[in-house]
């Protein structure tokens, strides 16, 4: 369960009432997630209608990143987009502070994540997310990839002392690799914006059959779109198992994907090399979680040998 930080029923009765939600009904500690306290919150609105909420407060991010995130999901929301909006207070604020620490409060999405998708799944996500990459054109605010390379670069000498000979080997191949793809001129001529960089399955919901919505967009960042692409055909269609890629459920993702976005000449030729750094992206992230967790009790970490395996098996395709 993750709920780092407790919050009681006064203190979040007390935030809604200054956002002029409504009546607390329920507060429940959310399971799932790794990086923030999350509670579910069941509210009698002024009218009378009960809505249902996700009260987050934010263990590793600060004030100064939070705007970037908050934002993009109000303004992917005010275009349709199924994303959590935040709840703004009198001044129209949608970043509020609780126990001391930036808290958002934001509309709880229906539905539940399919965690076996199929390609009928993977291409409905396909479609959300060309949407949302154009979408967020017109986005105004900057804020880069805080995982893209140059965190890469330095968190890979933290972790090599931790691998094994092999292990350290490929990790350097690759990072040198992604360095050098980061000189040339046709990785800067690839379209980017605002993307979500952390599209796992267990970041969609599905009523049924039917993606219902995306949400945790606290990784987005500016960065090629073809990045965010490879990161969610890296999680959707893979097979868990033997980390090796399902060609029916990358056709689904990727053909729906470029119904709405068709991929160009220079990202159809890089989309392997993107697929490694999507690959390599995670392996990174859950070595340094493995081996260098920042507060026991606060991290579960994930599995990292299942990306190691992604990256083989990604050098192999190519
Ligand atoms: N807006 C939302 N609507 C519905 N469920 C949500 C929403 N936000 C979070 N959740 C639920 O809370 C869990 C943890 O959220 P997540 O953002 O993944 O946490 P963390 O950032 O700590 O990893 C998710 O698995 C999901 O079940
Ligand atoms: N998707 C990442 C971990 C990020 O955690 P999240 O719960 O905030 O999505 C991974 O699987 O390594």
């Amino acid at each position: 369960m993750a709920v780092y930080t407790e919050v009681t029923p006064a203190q979040a009765a007390a935030l809604l009432q200054q956002l002029g939600l409504g009546e607390l009904l329920e507060l429940r500690g959310c399971p799932g997630g790794i990086e923030n306290t999350n509670y579910f919150a069941s509210v009698q609105a002024p009218d009378g209608a009960r809505h249902e909420y996700v009260l987050t407060l934010f263990e590793r991010l600060g004030f100064e990143q939070l705007p970037f995130y908050l934002c993009l999901m109000q303004h992917l929301a005010a275009k349709g987009i199924p994303v959590p909006n935040p709840a703004p207070d009198a001044s129209g604020q949608i970043l509020h502070r609780l126990l001391g620490k930036p808290a958002a409060l934001v509309n709880k999405l229906p539905g539940q994540s399919v965690l076996a998708p199929h390609p009928a799944h993977c291409a409905q996500l396909g479609t959300l997310l060309a949407r949302m990459h154009l979408a967020a054109l017109d986005y105004p605010r900057q804020q880069p990839n805080l995982r893209g390379l140059a965190w890469w670069n330095q968190t890979a000498p933290e972790v090599l002392p931790h691998l094994s000979p092999a292990q350290a080997a490929l990790l350097r191949s690759e990072l040198a690799l992604q360095n050098e793809l980061a000189q040339q001129p046709r990785y800067h001529s690839l379209p980017r914006g605002p993307v979500h960089a952390d599209l796992f399955r267990d970041n969609a919901l599905f009523e049924g059959d039917r993606l219902t919505g995306v949400f945790d967009f606290y990784f987005a960042g500016c960065d090629t779109w073809l990045f965010d692409l490879s990161v969610a055909l890296n999680d959707w269609c893979i097979d868990l198992a033997s980390g090796q890629p399902d060609a029916s459920r990358s056709h689904a993702l990727l053909t729906a994907y470029q119904n709405l976005r068709p991929l160009s000449a220079a990202e159809h030729e890089l989309l392997p090399l993107l697929l490694r750094a999507a690959a390599l992206r995670f392996w990174l992230s859950r070595l340094w979680d493995w081996y260098l967790p920042r507060d026991a009790a606060m991290l579960v970490p994930h599995d990292p040998t299942h990306f190691e395996r992604v990256l083989c098996a990604r050098v192999a395709h190519a």
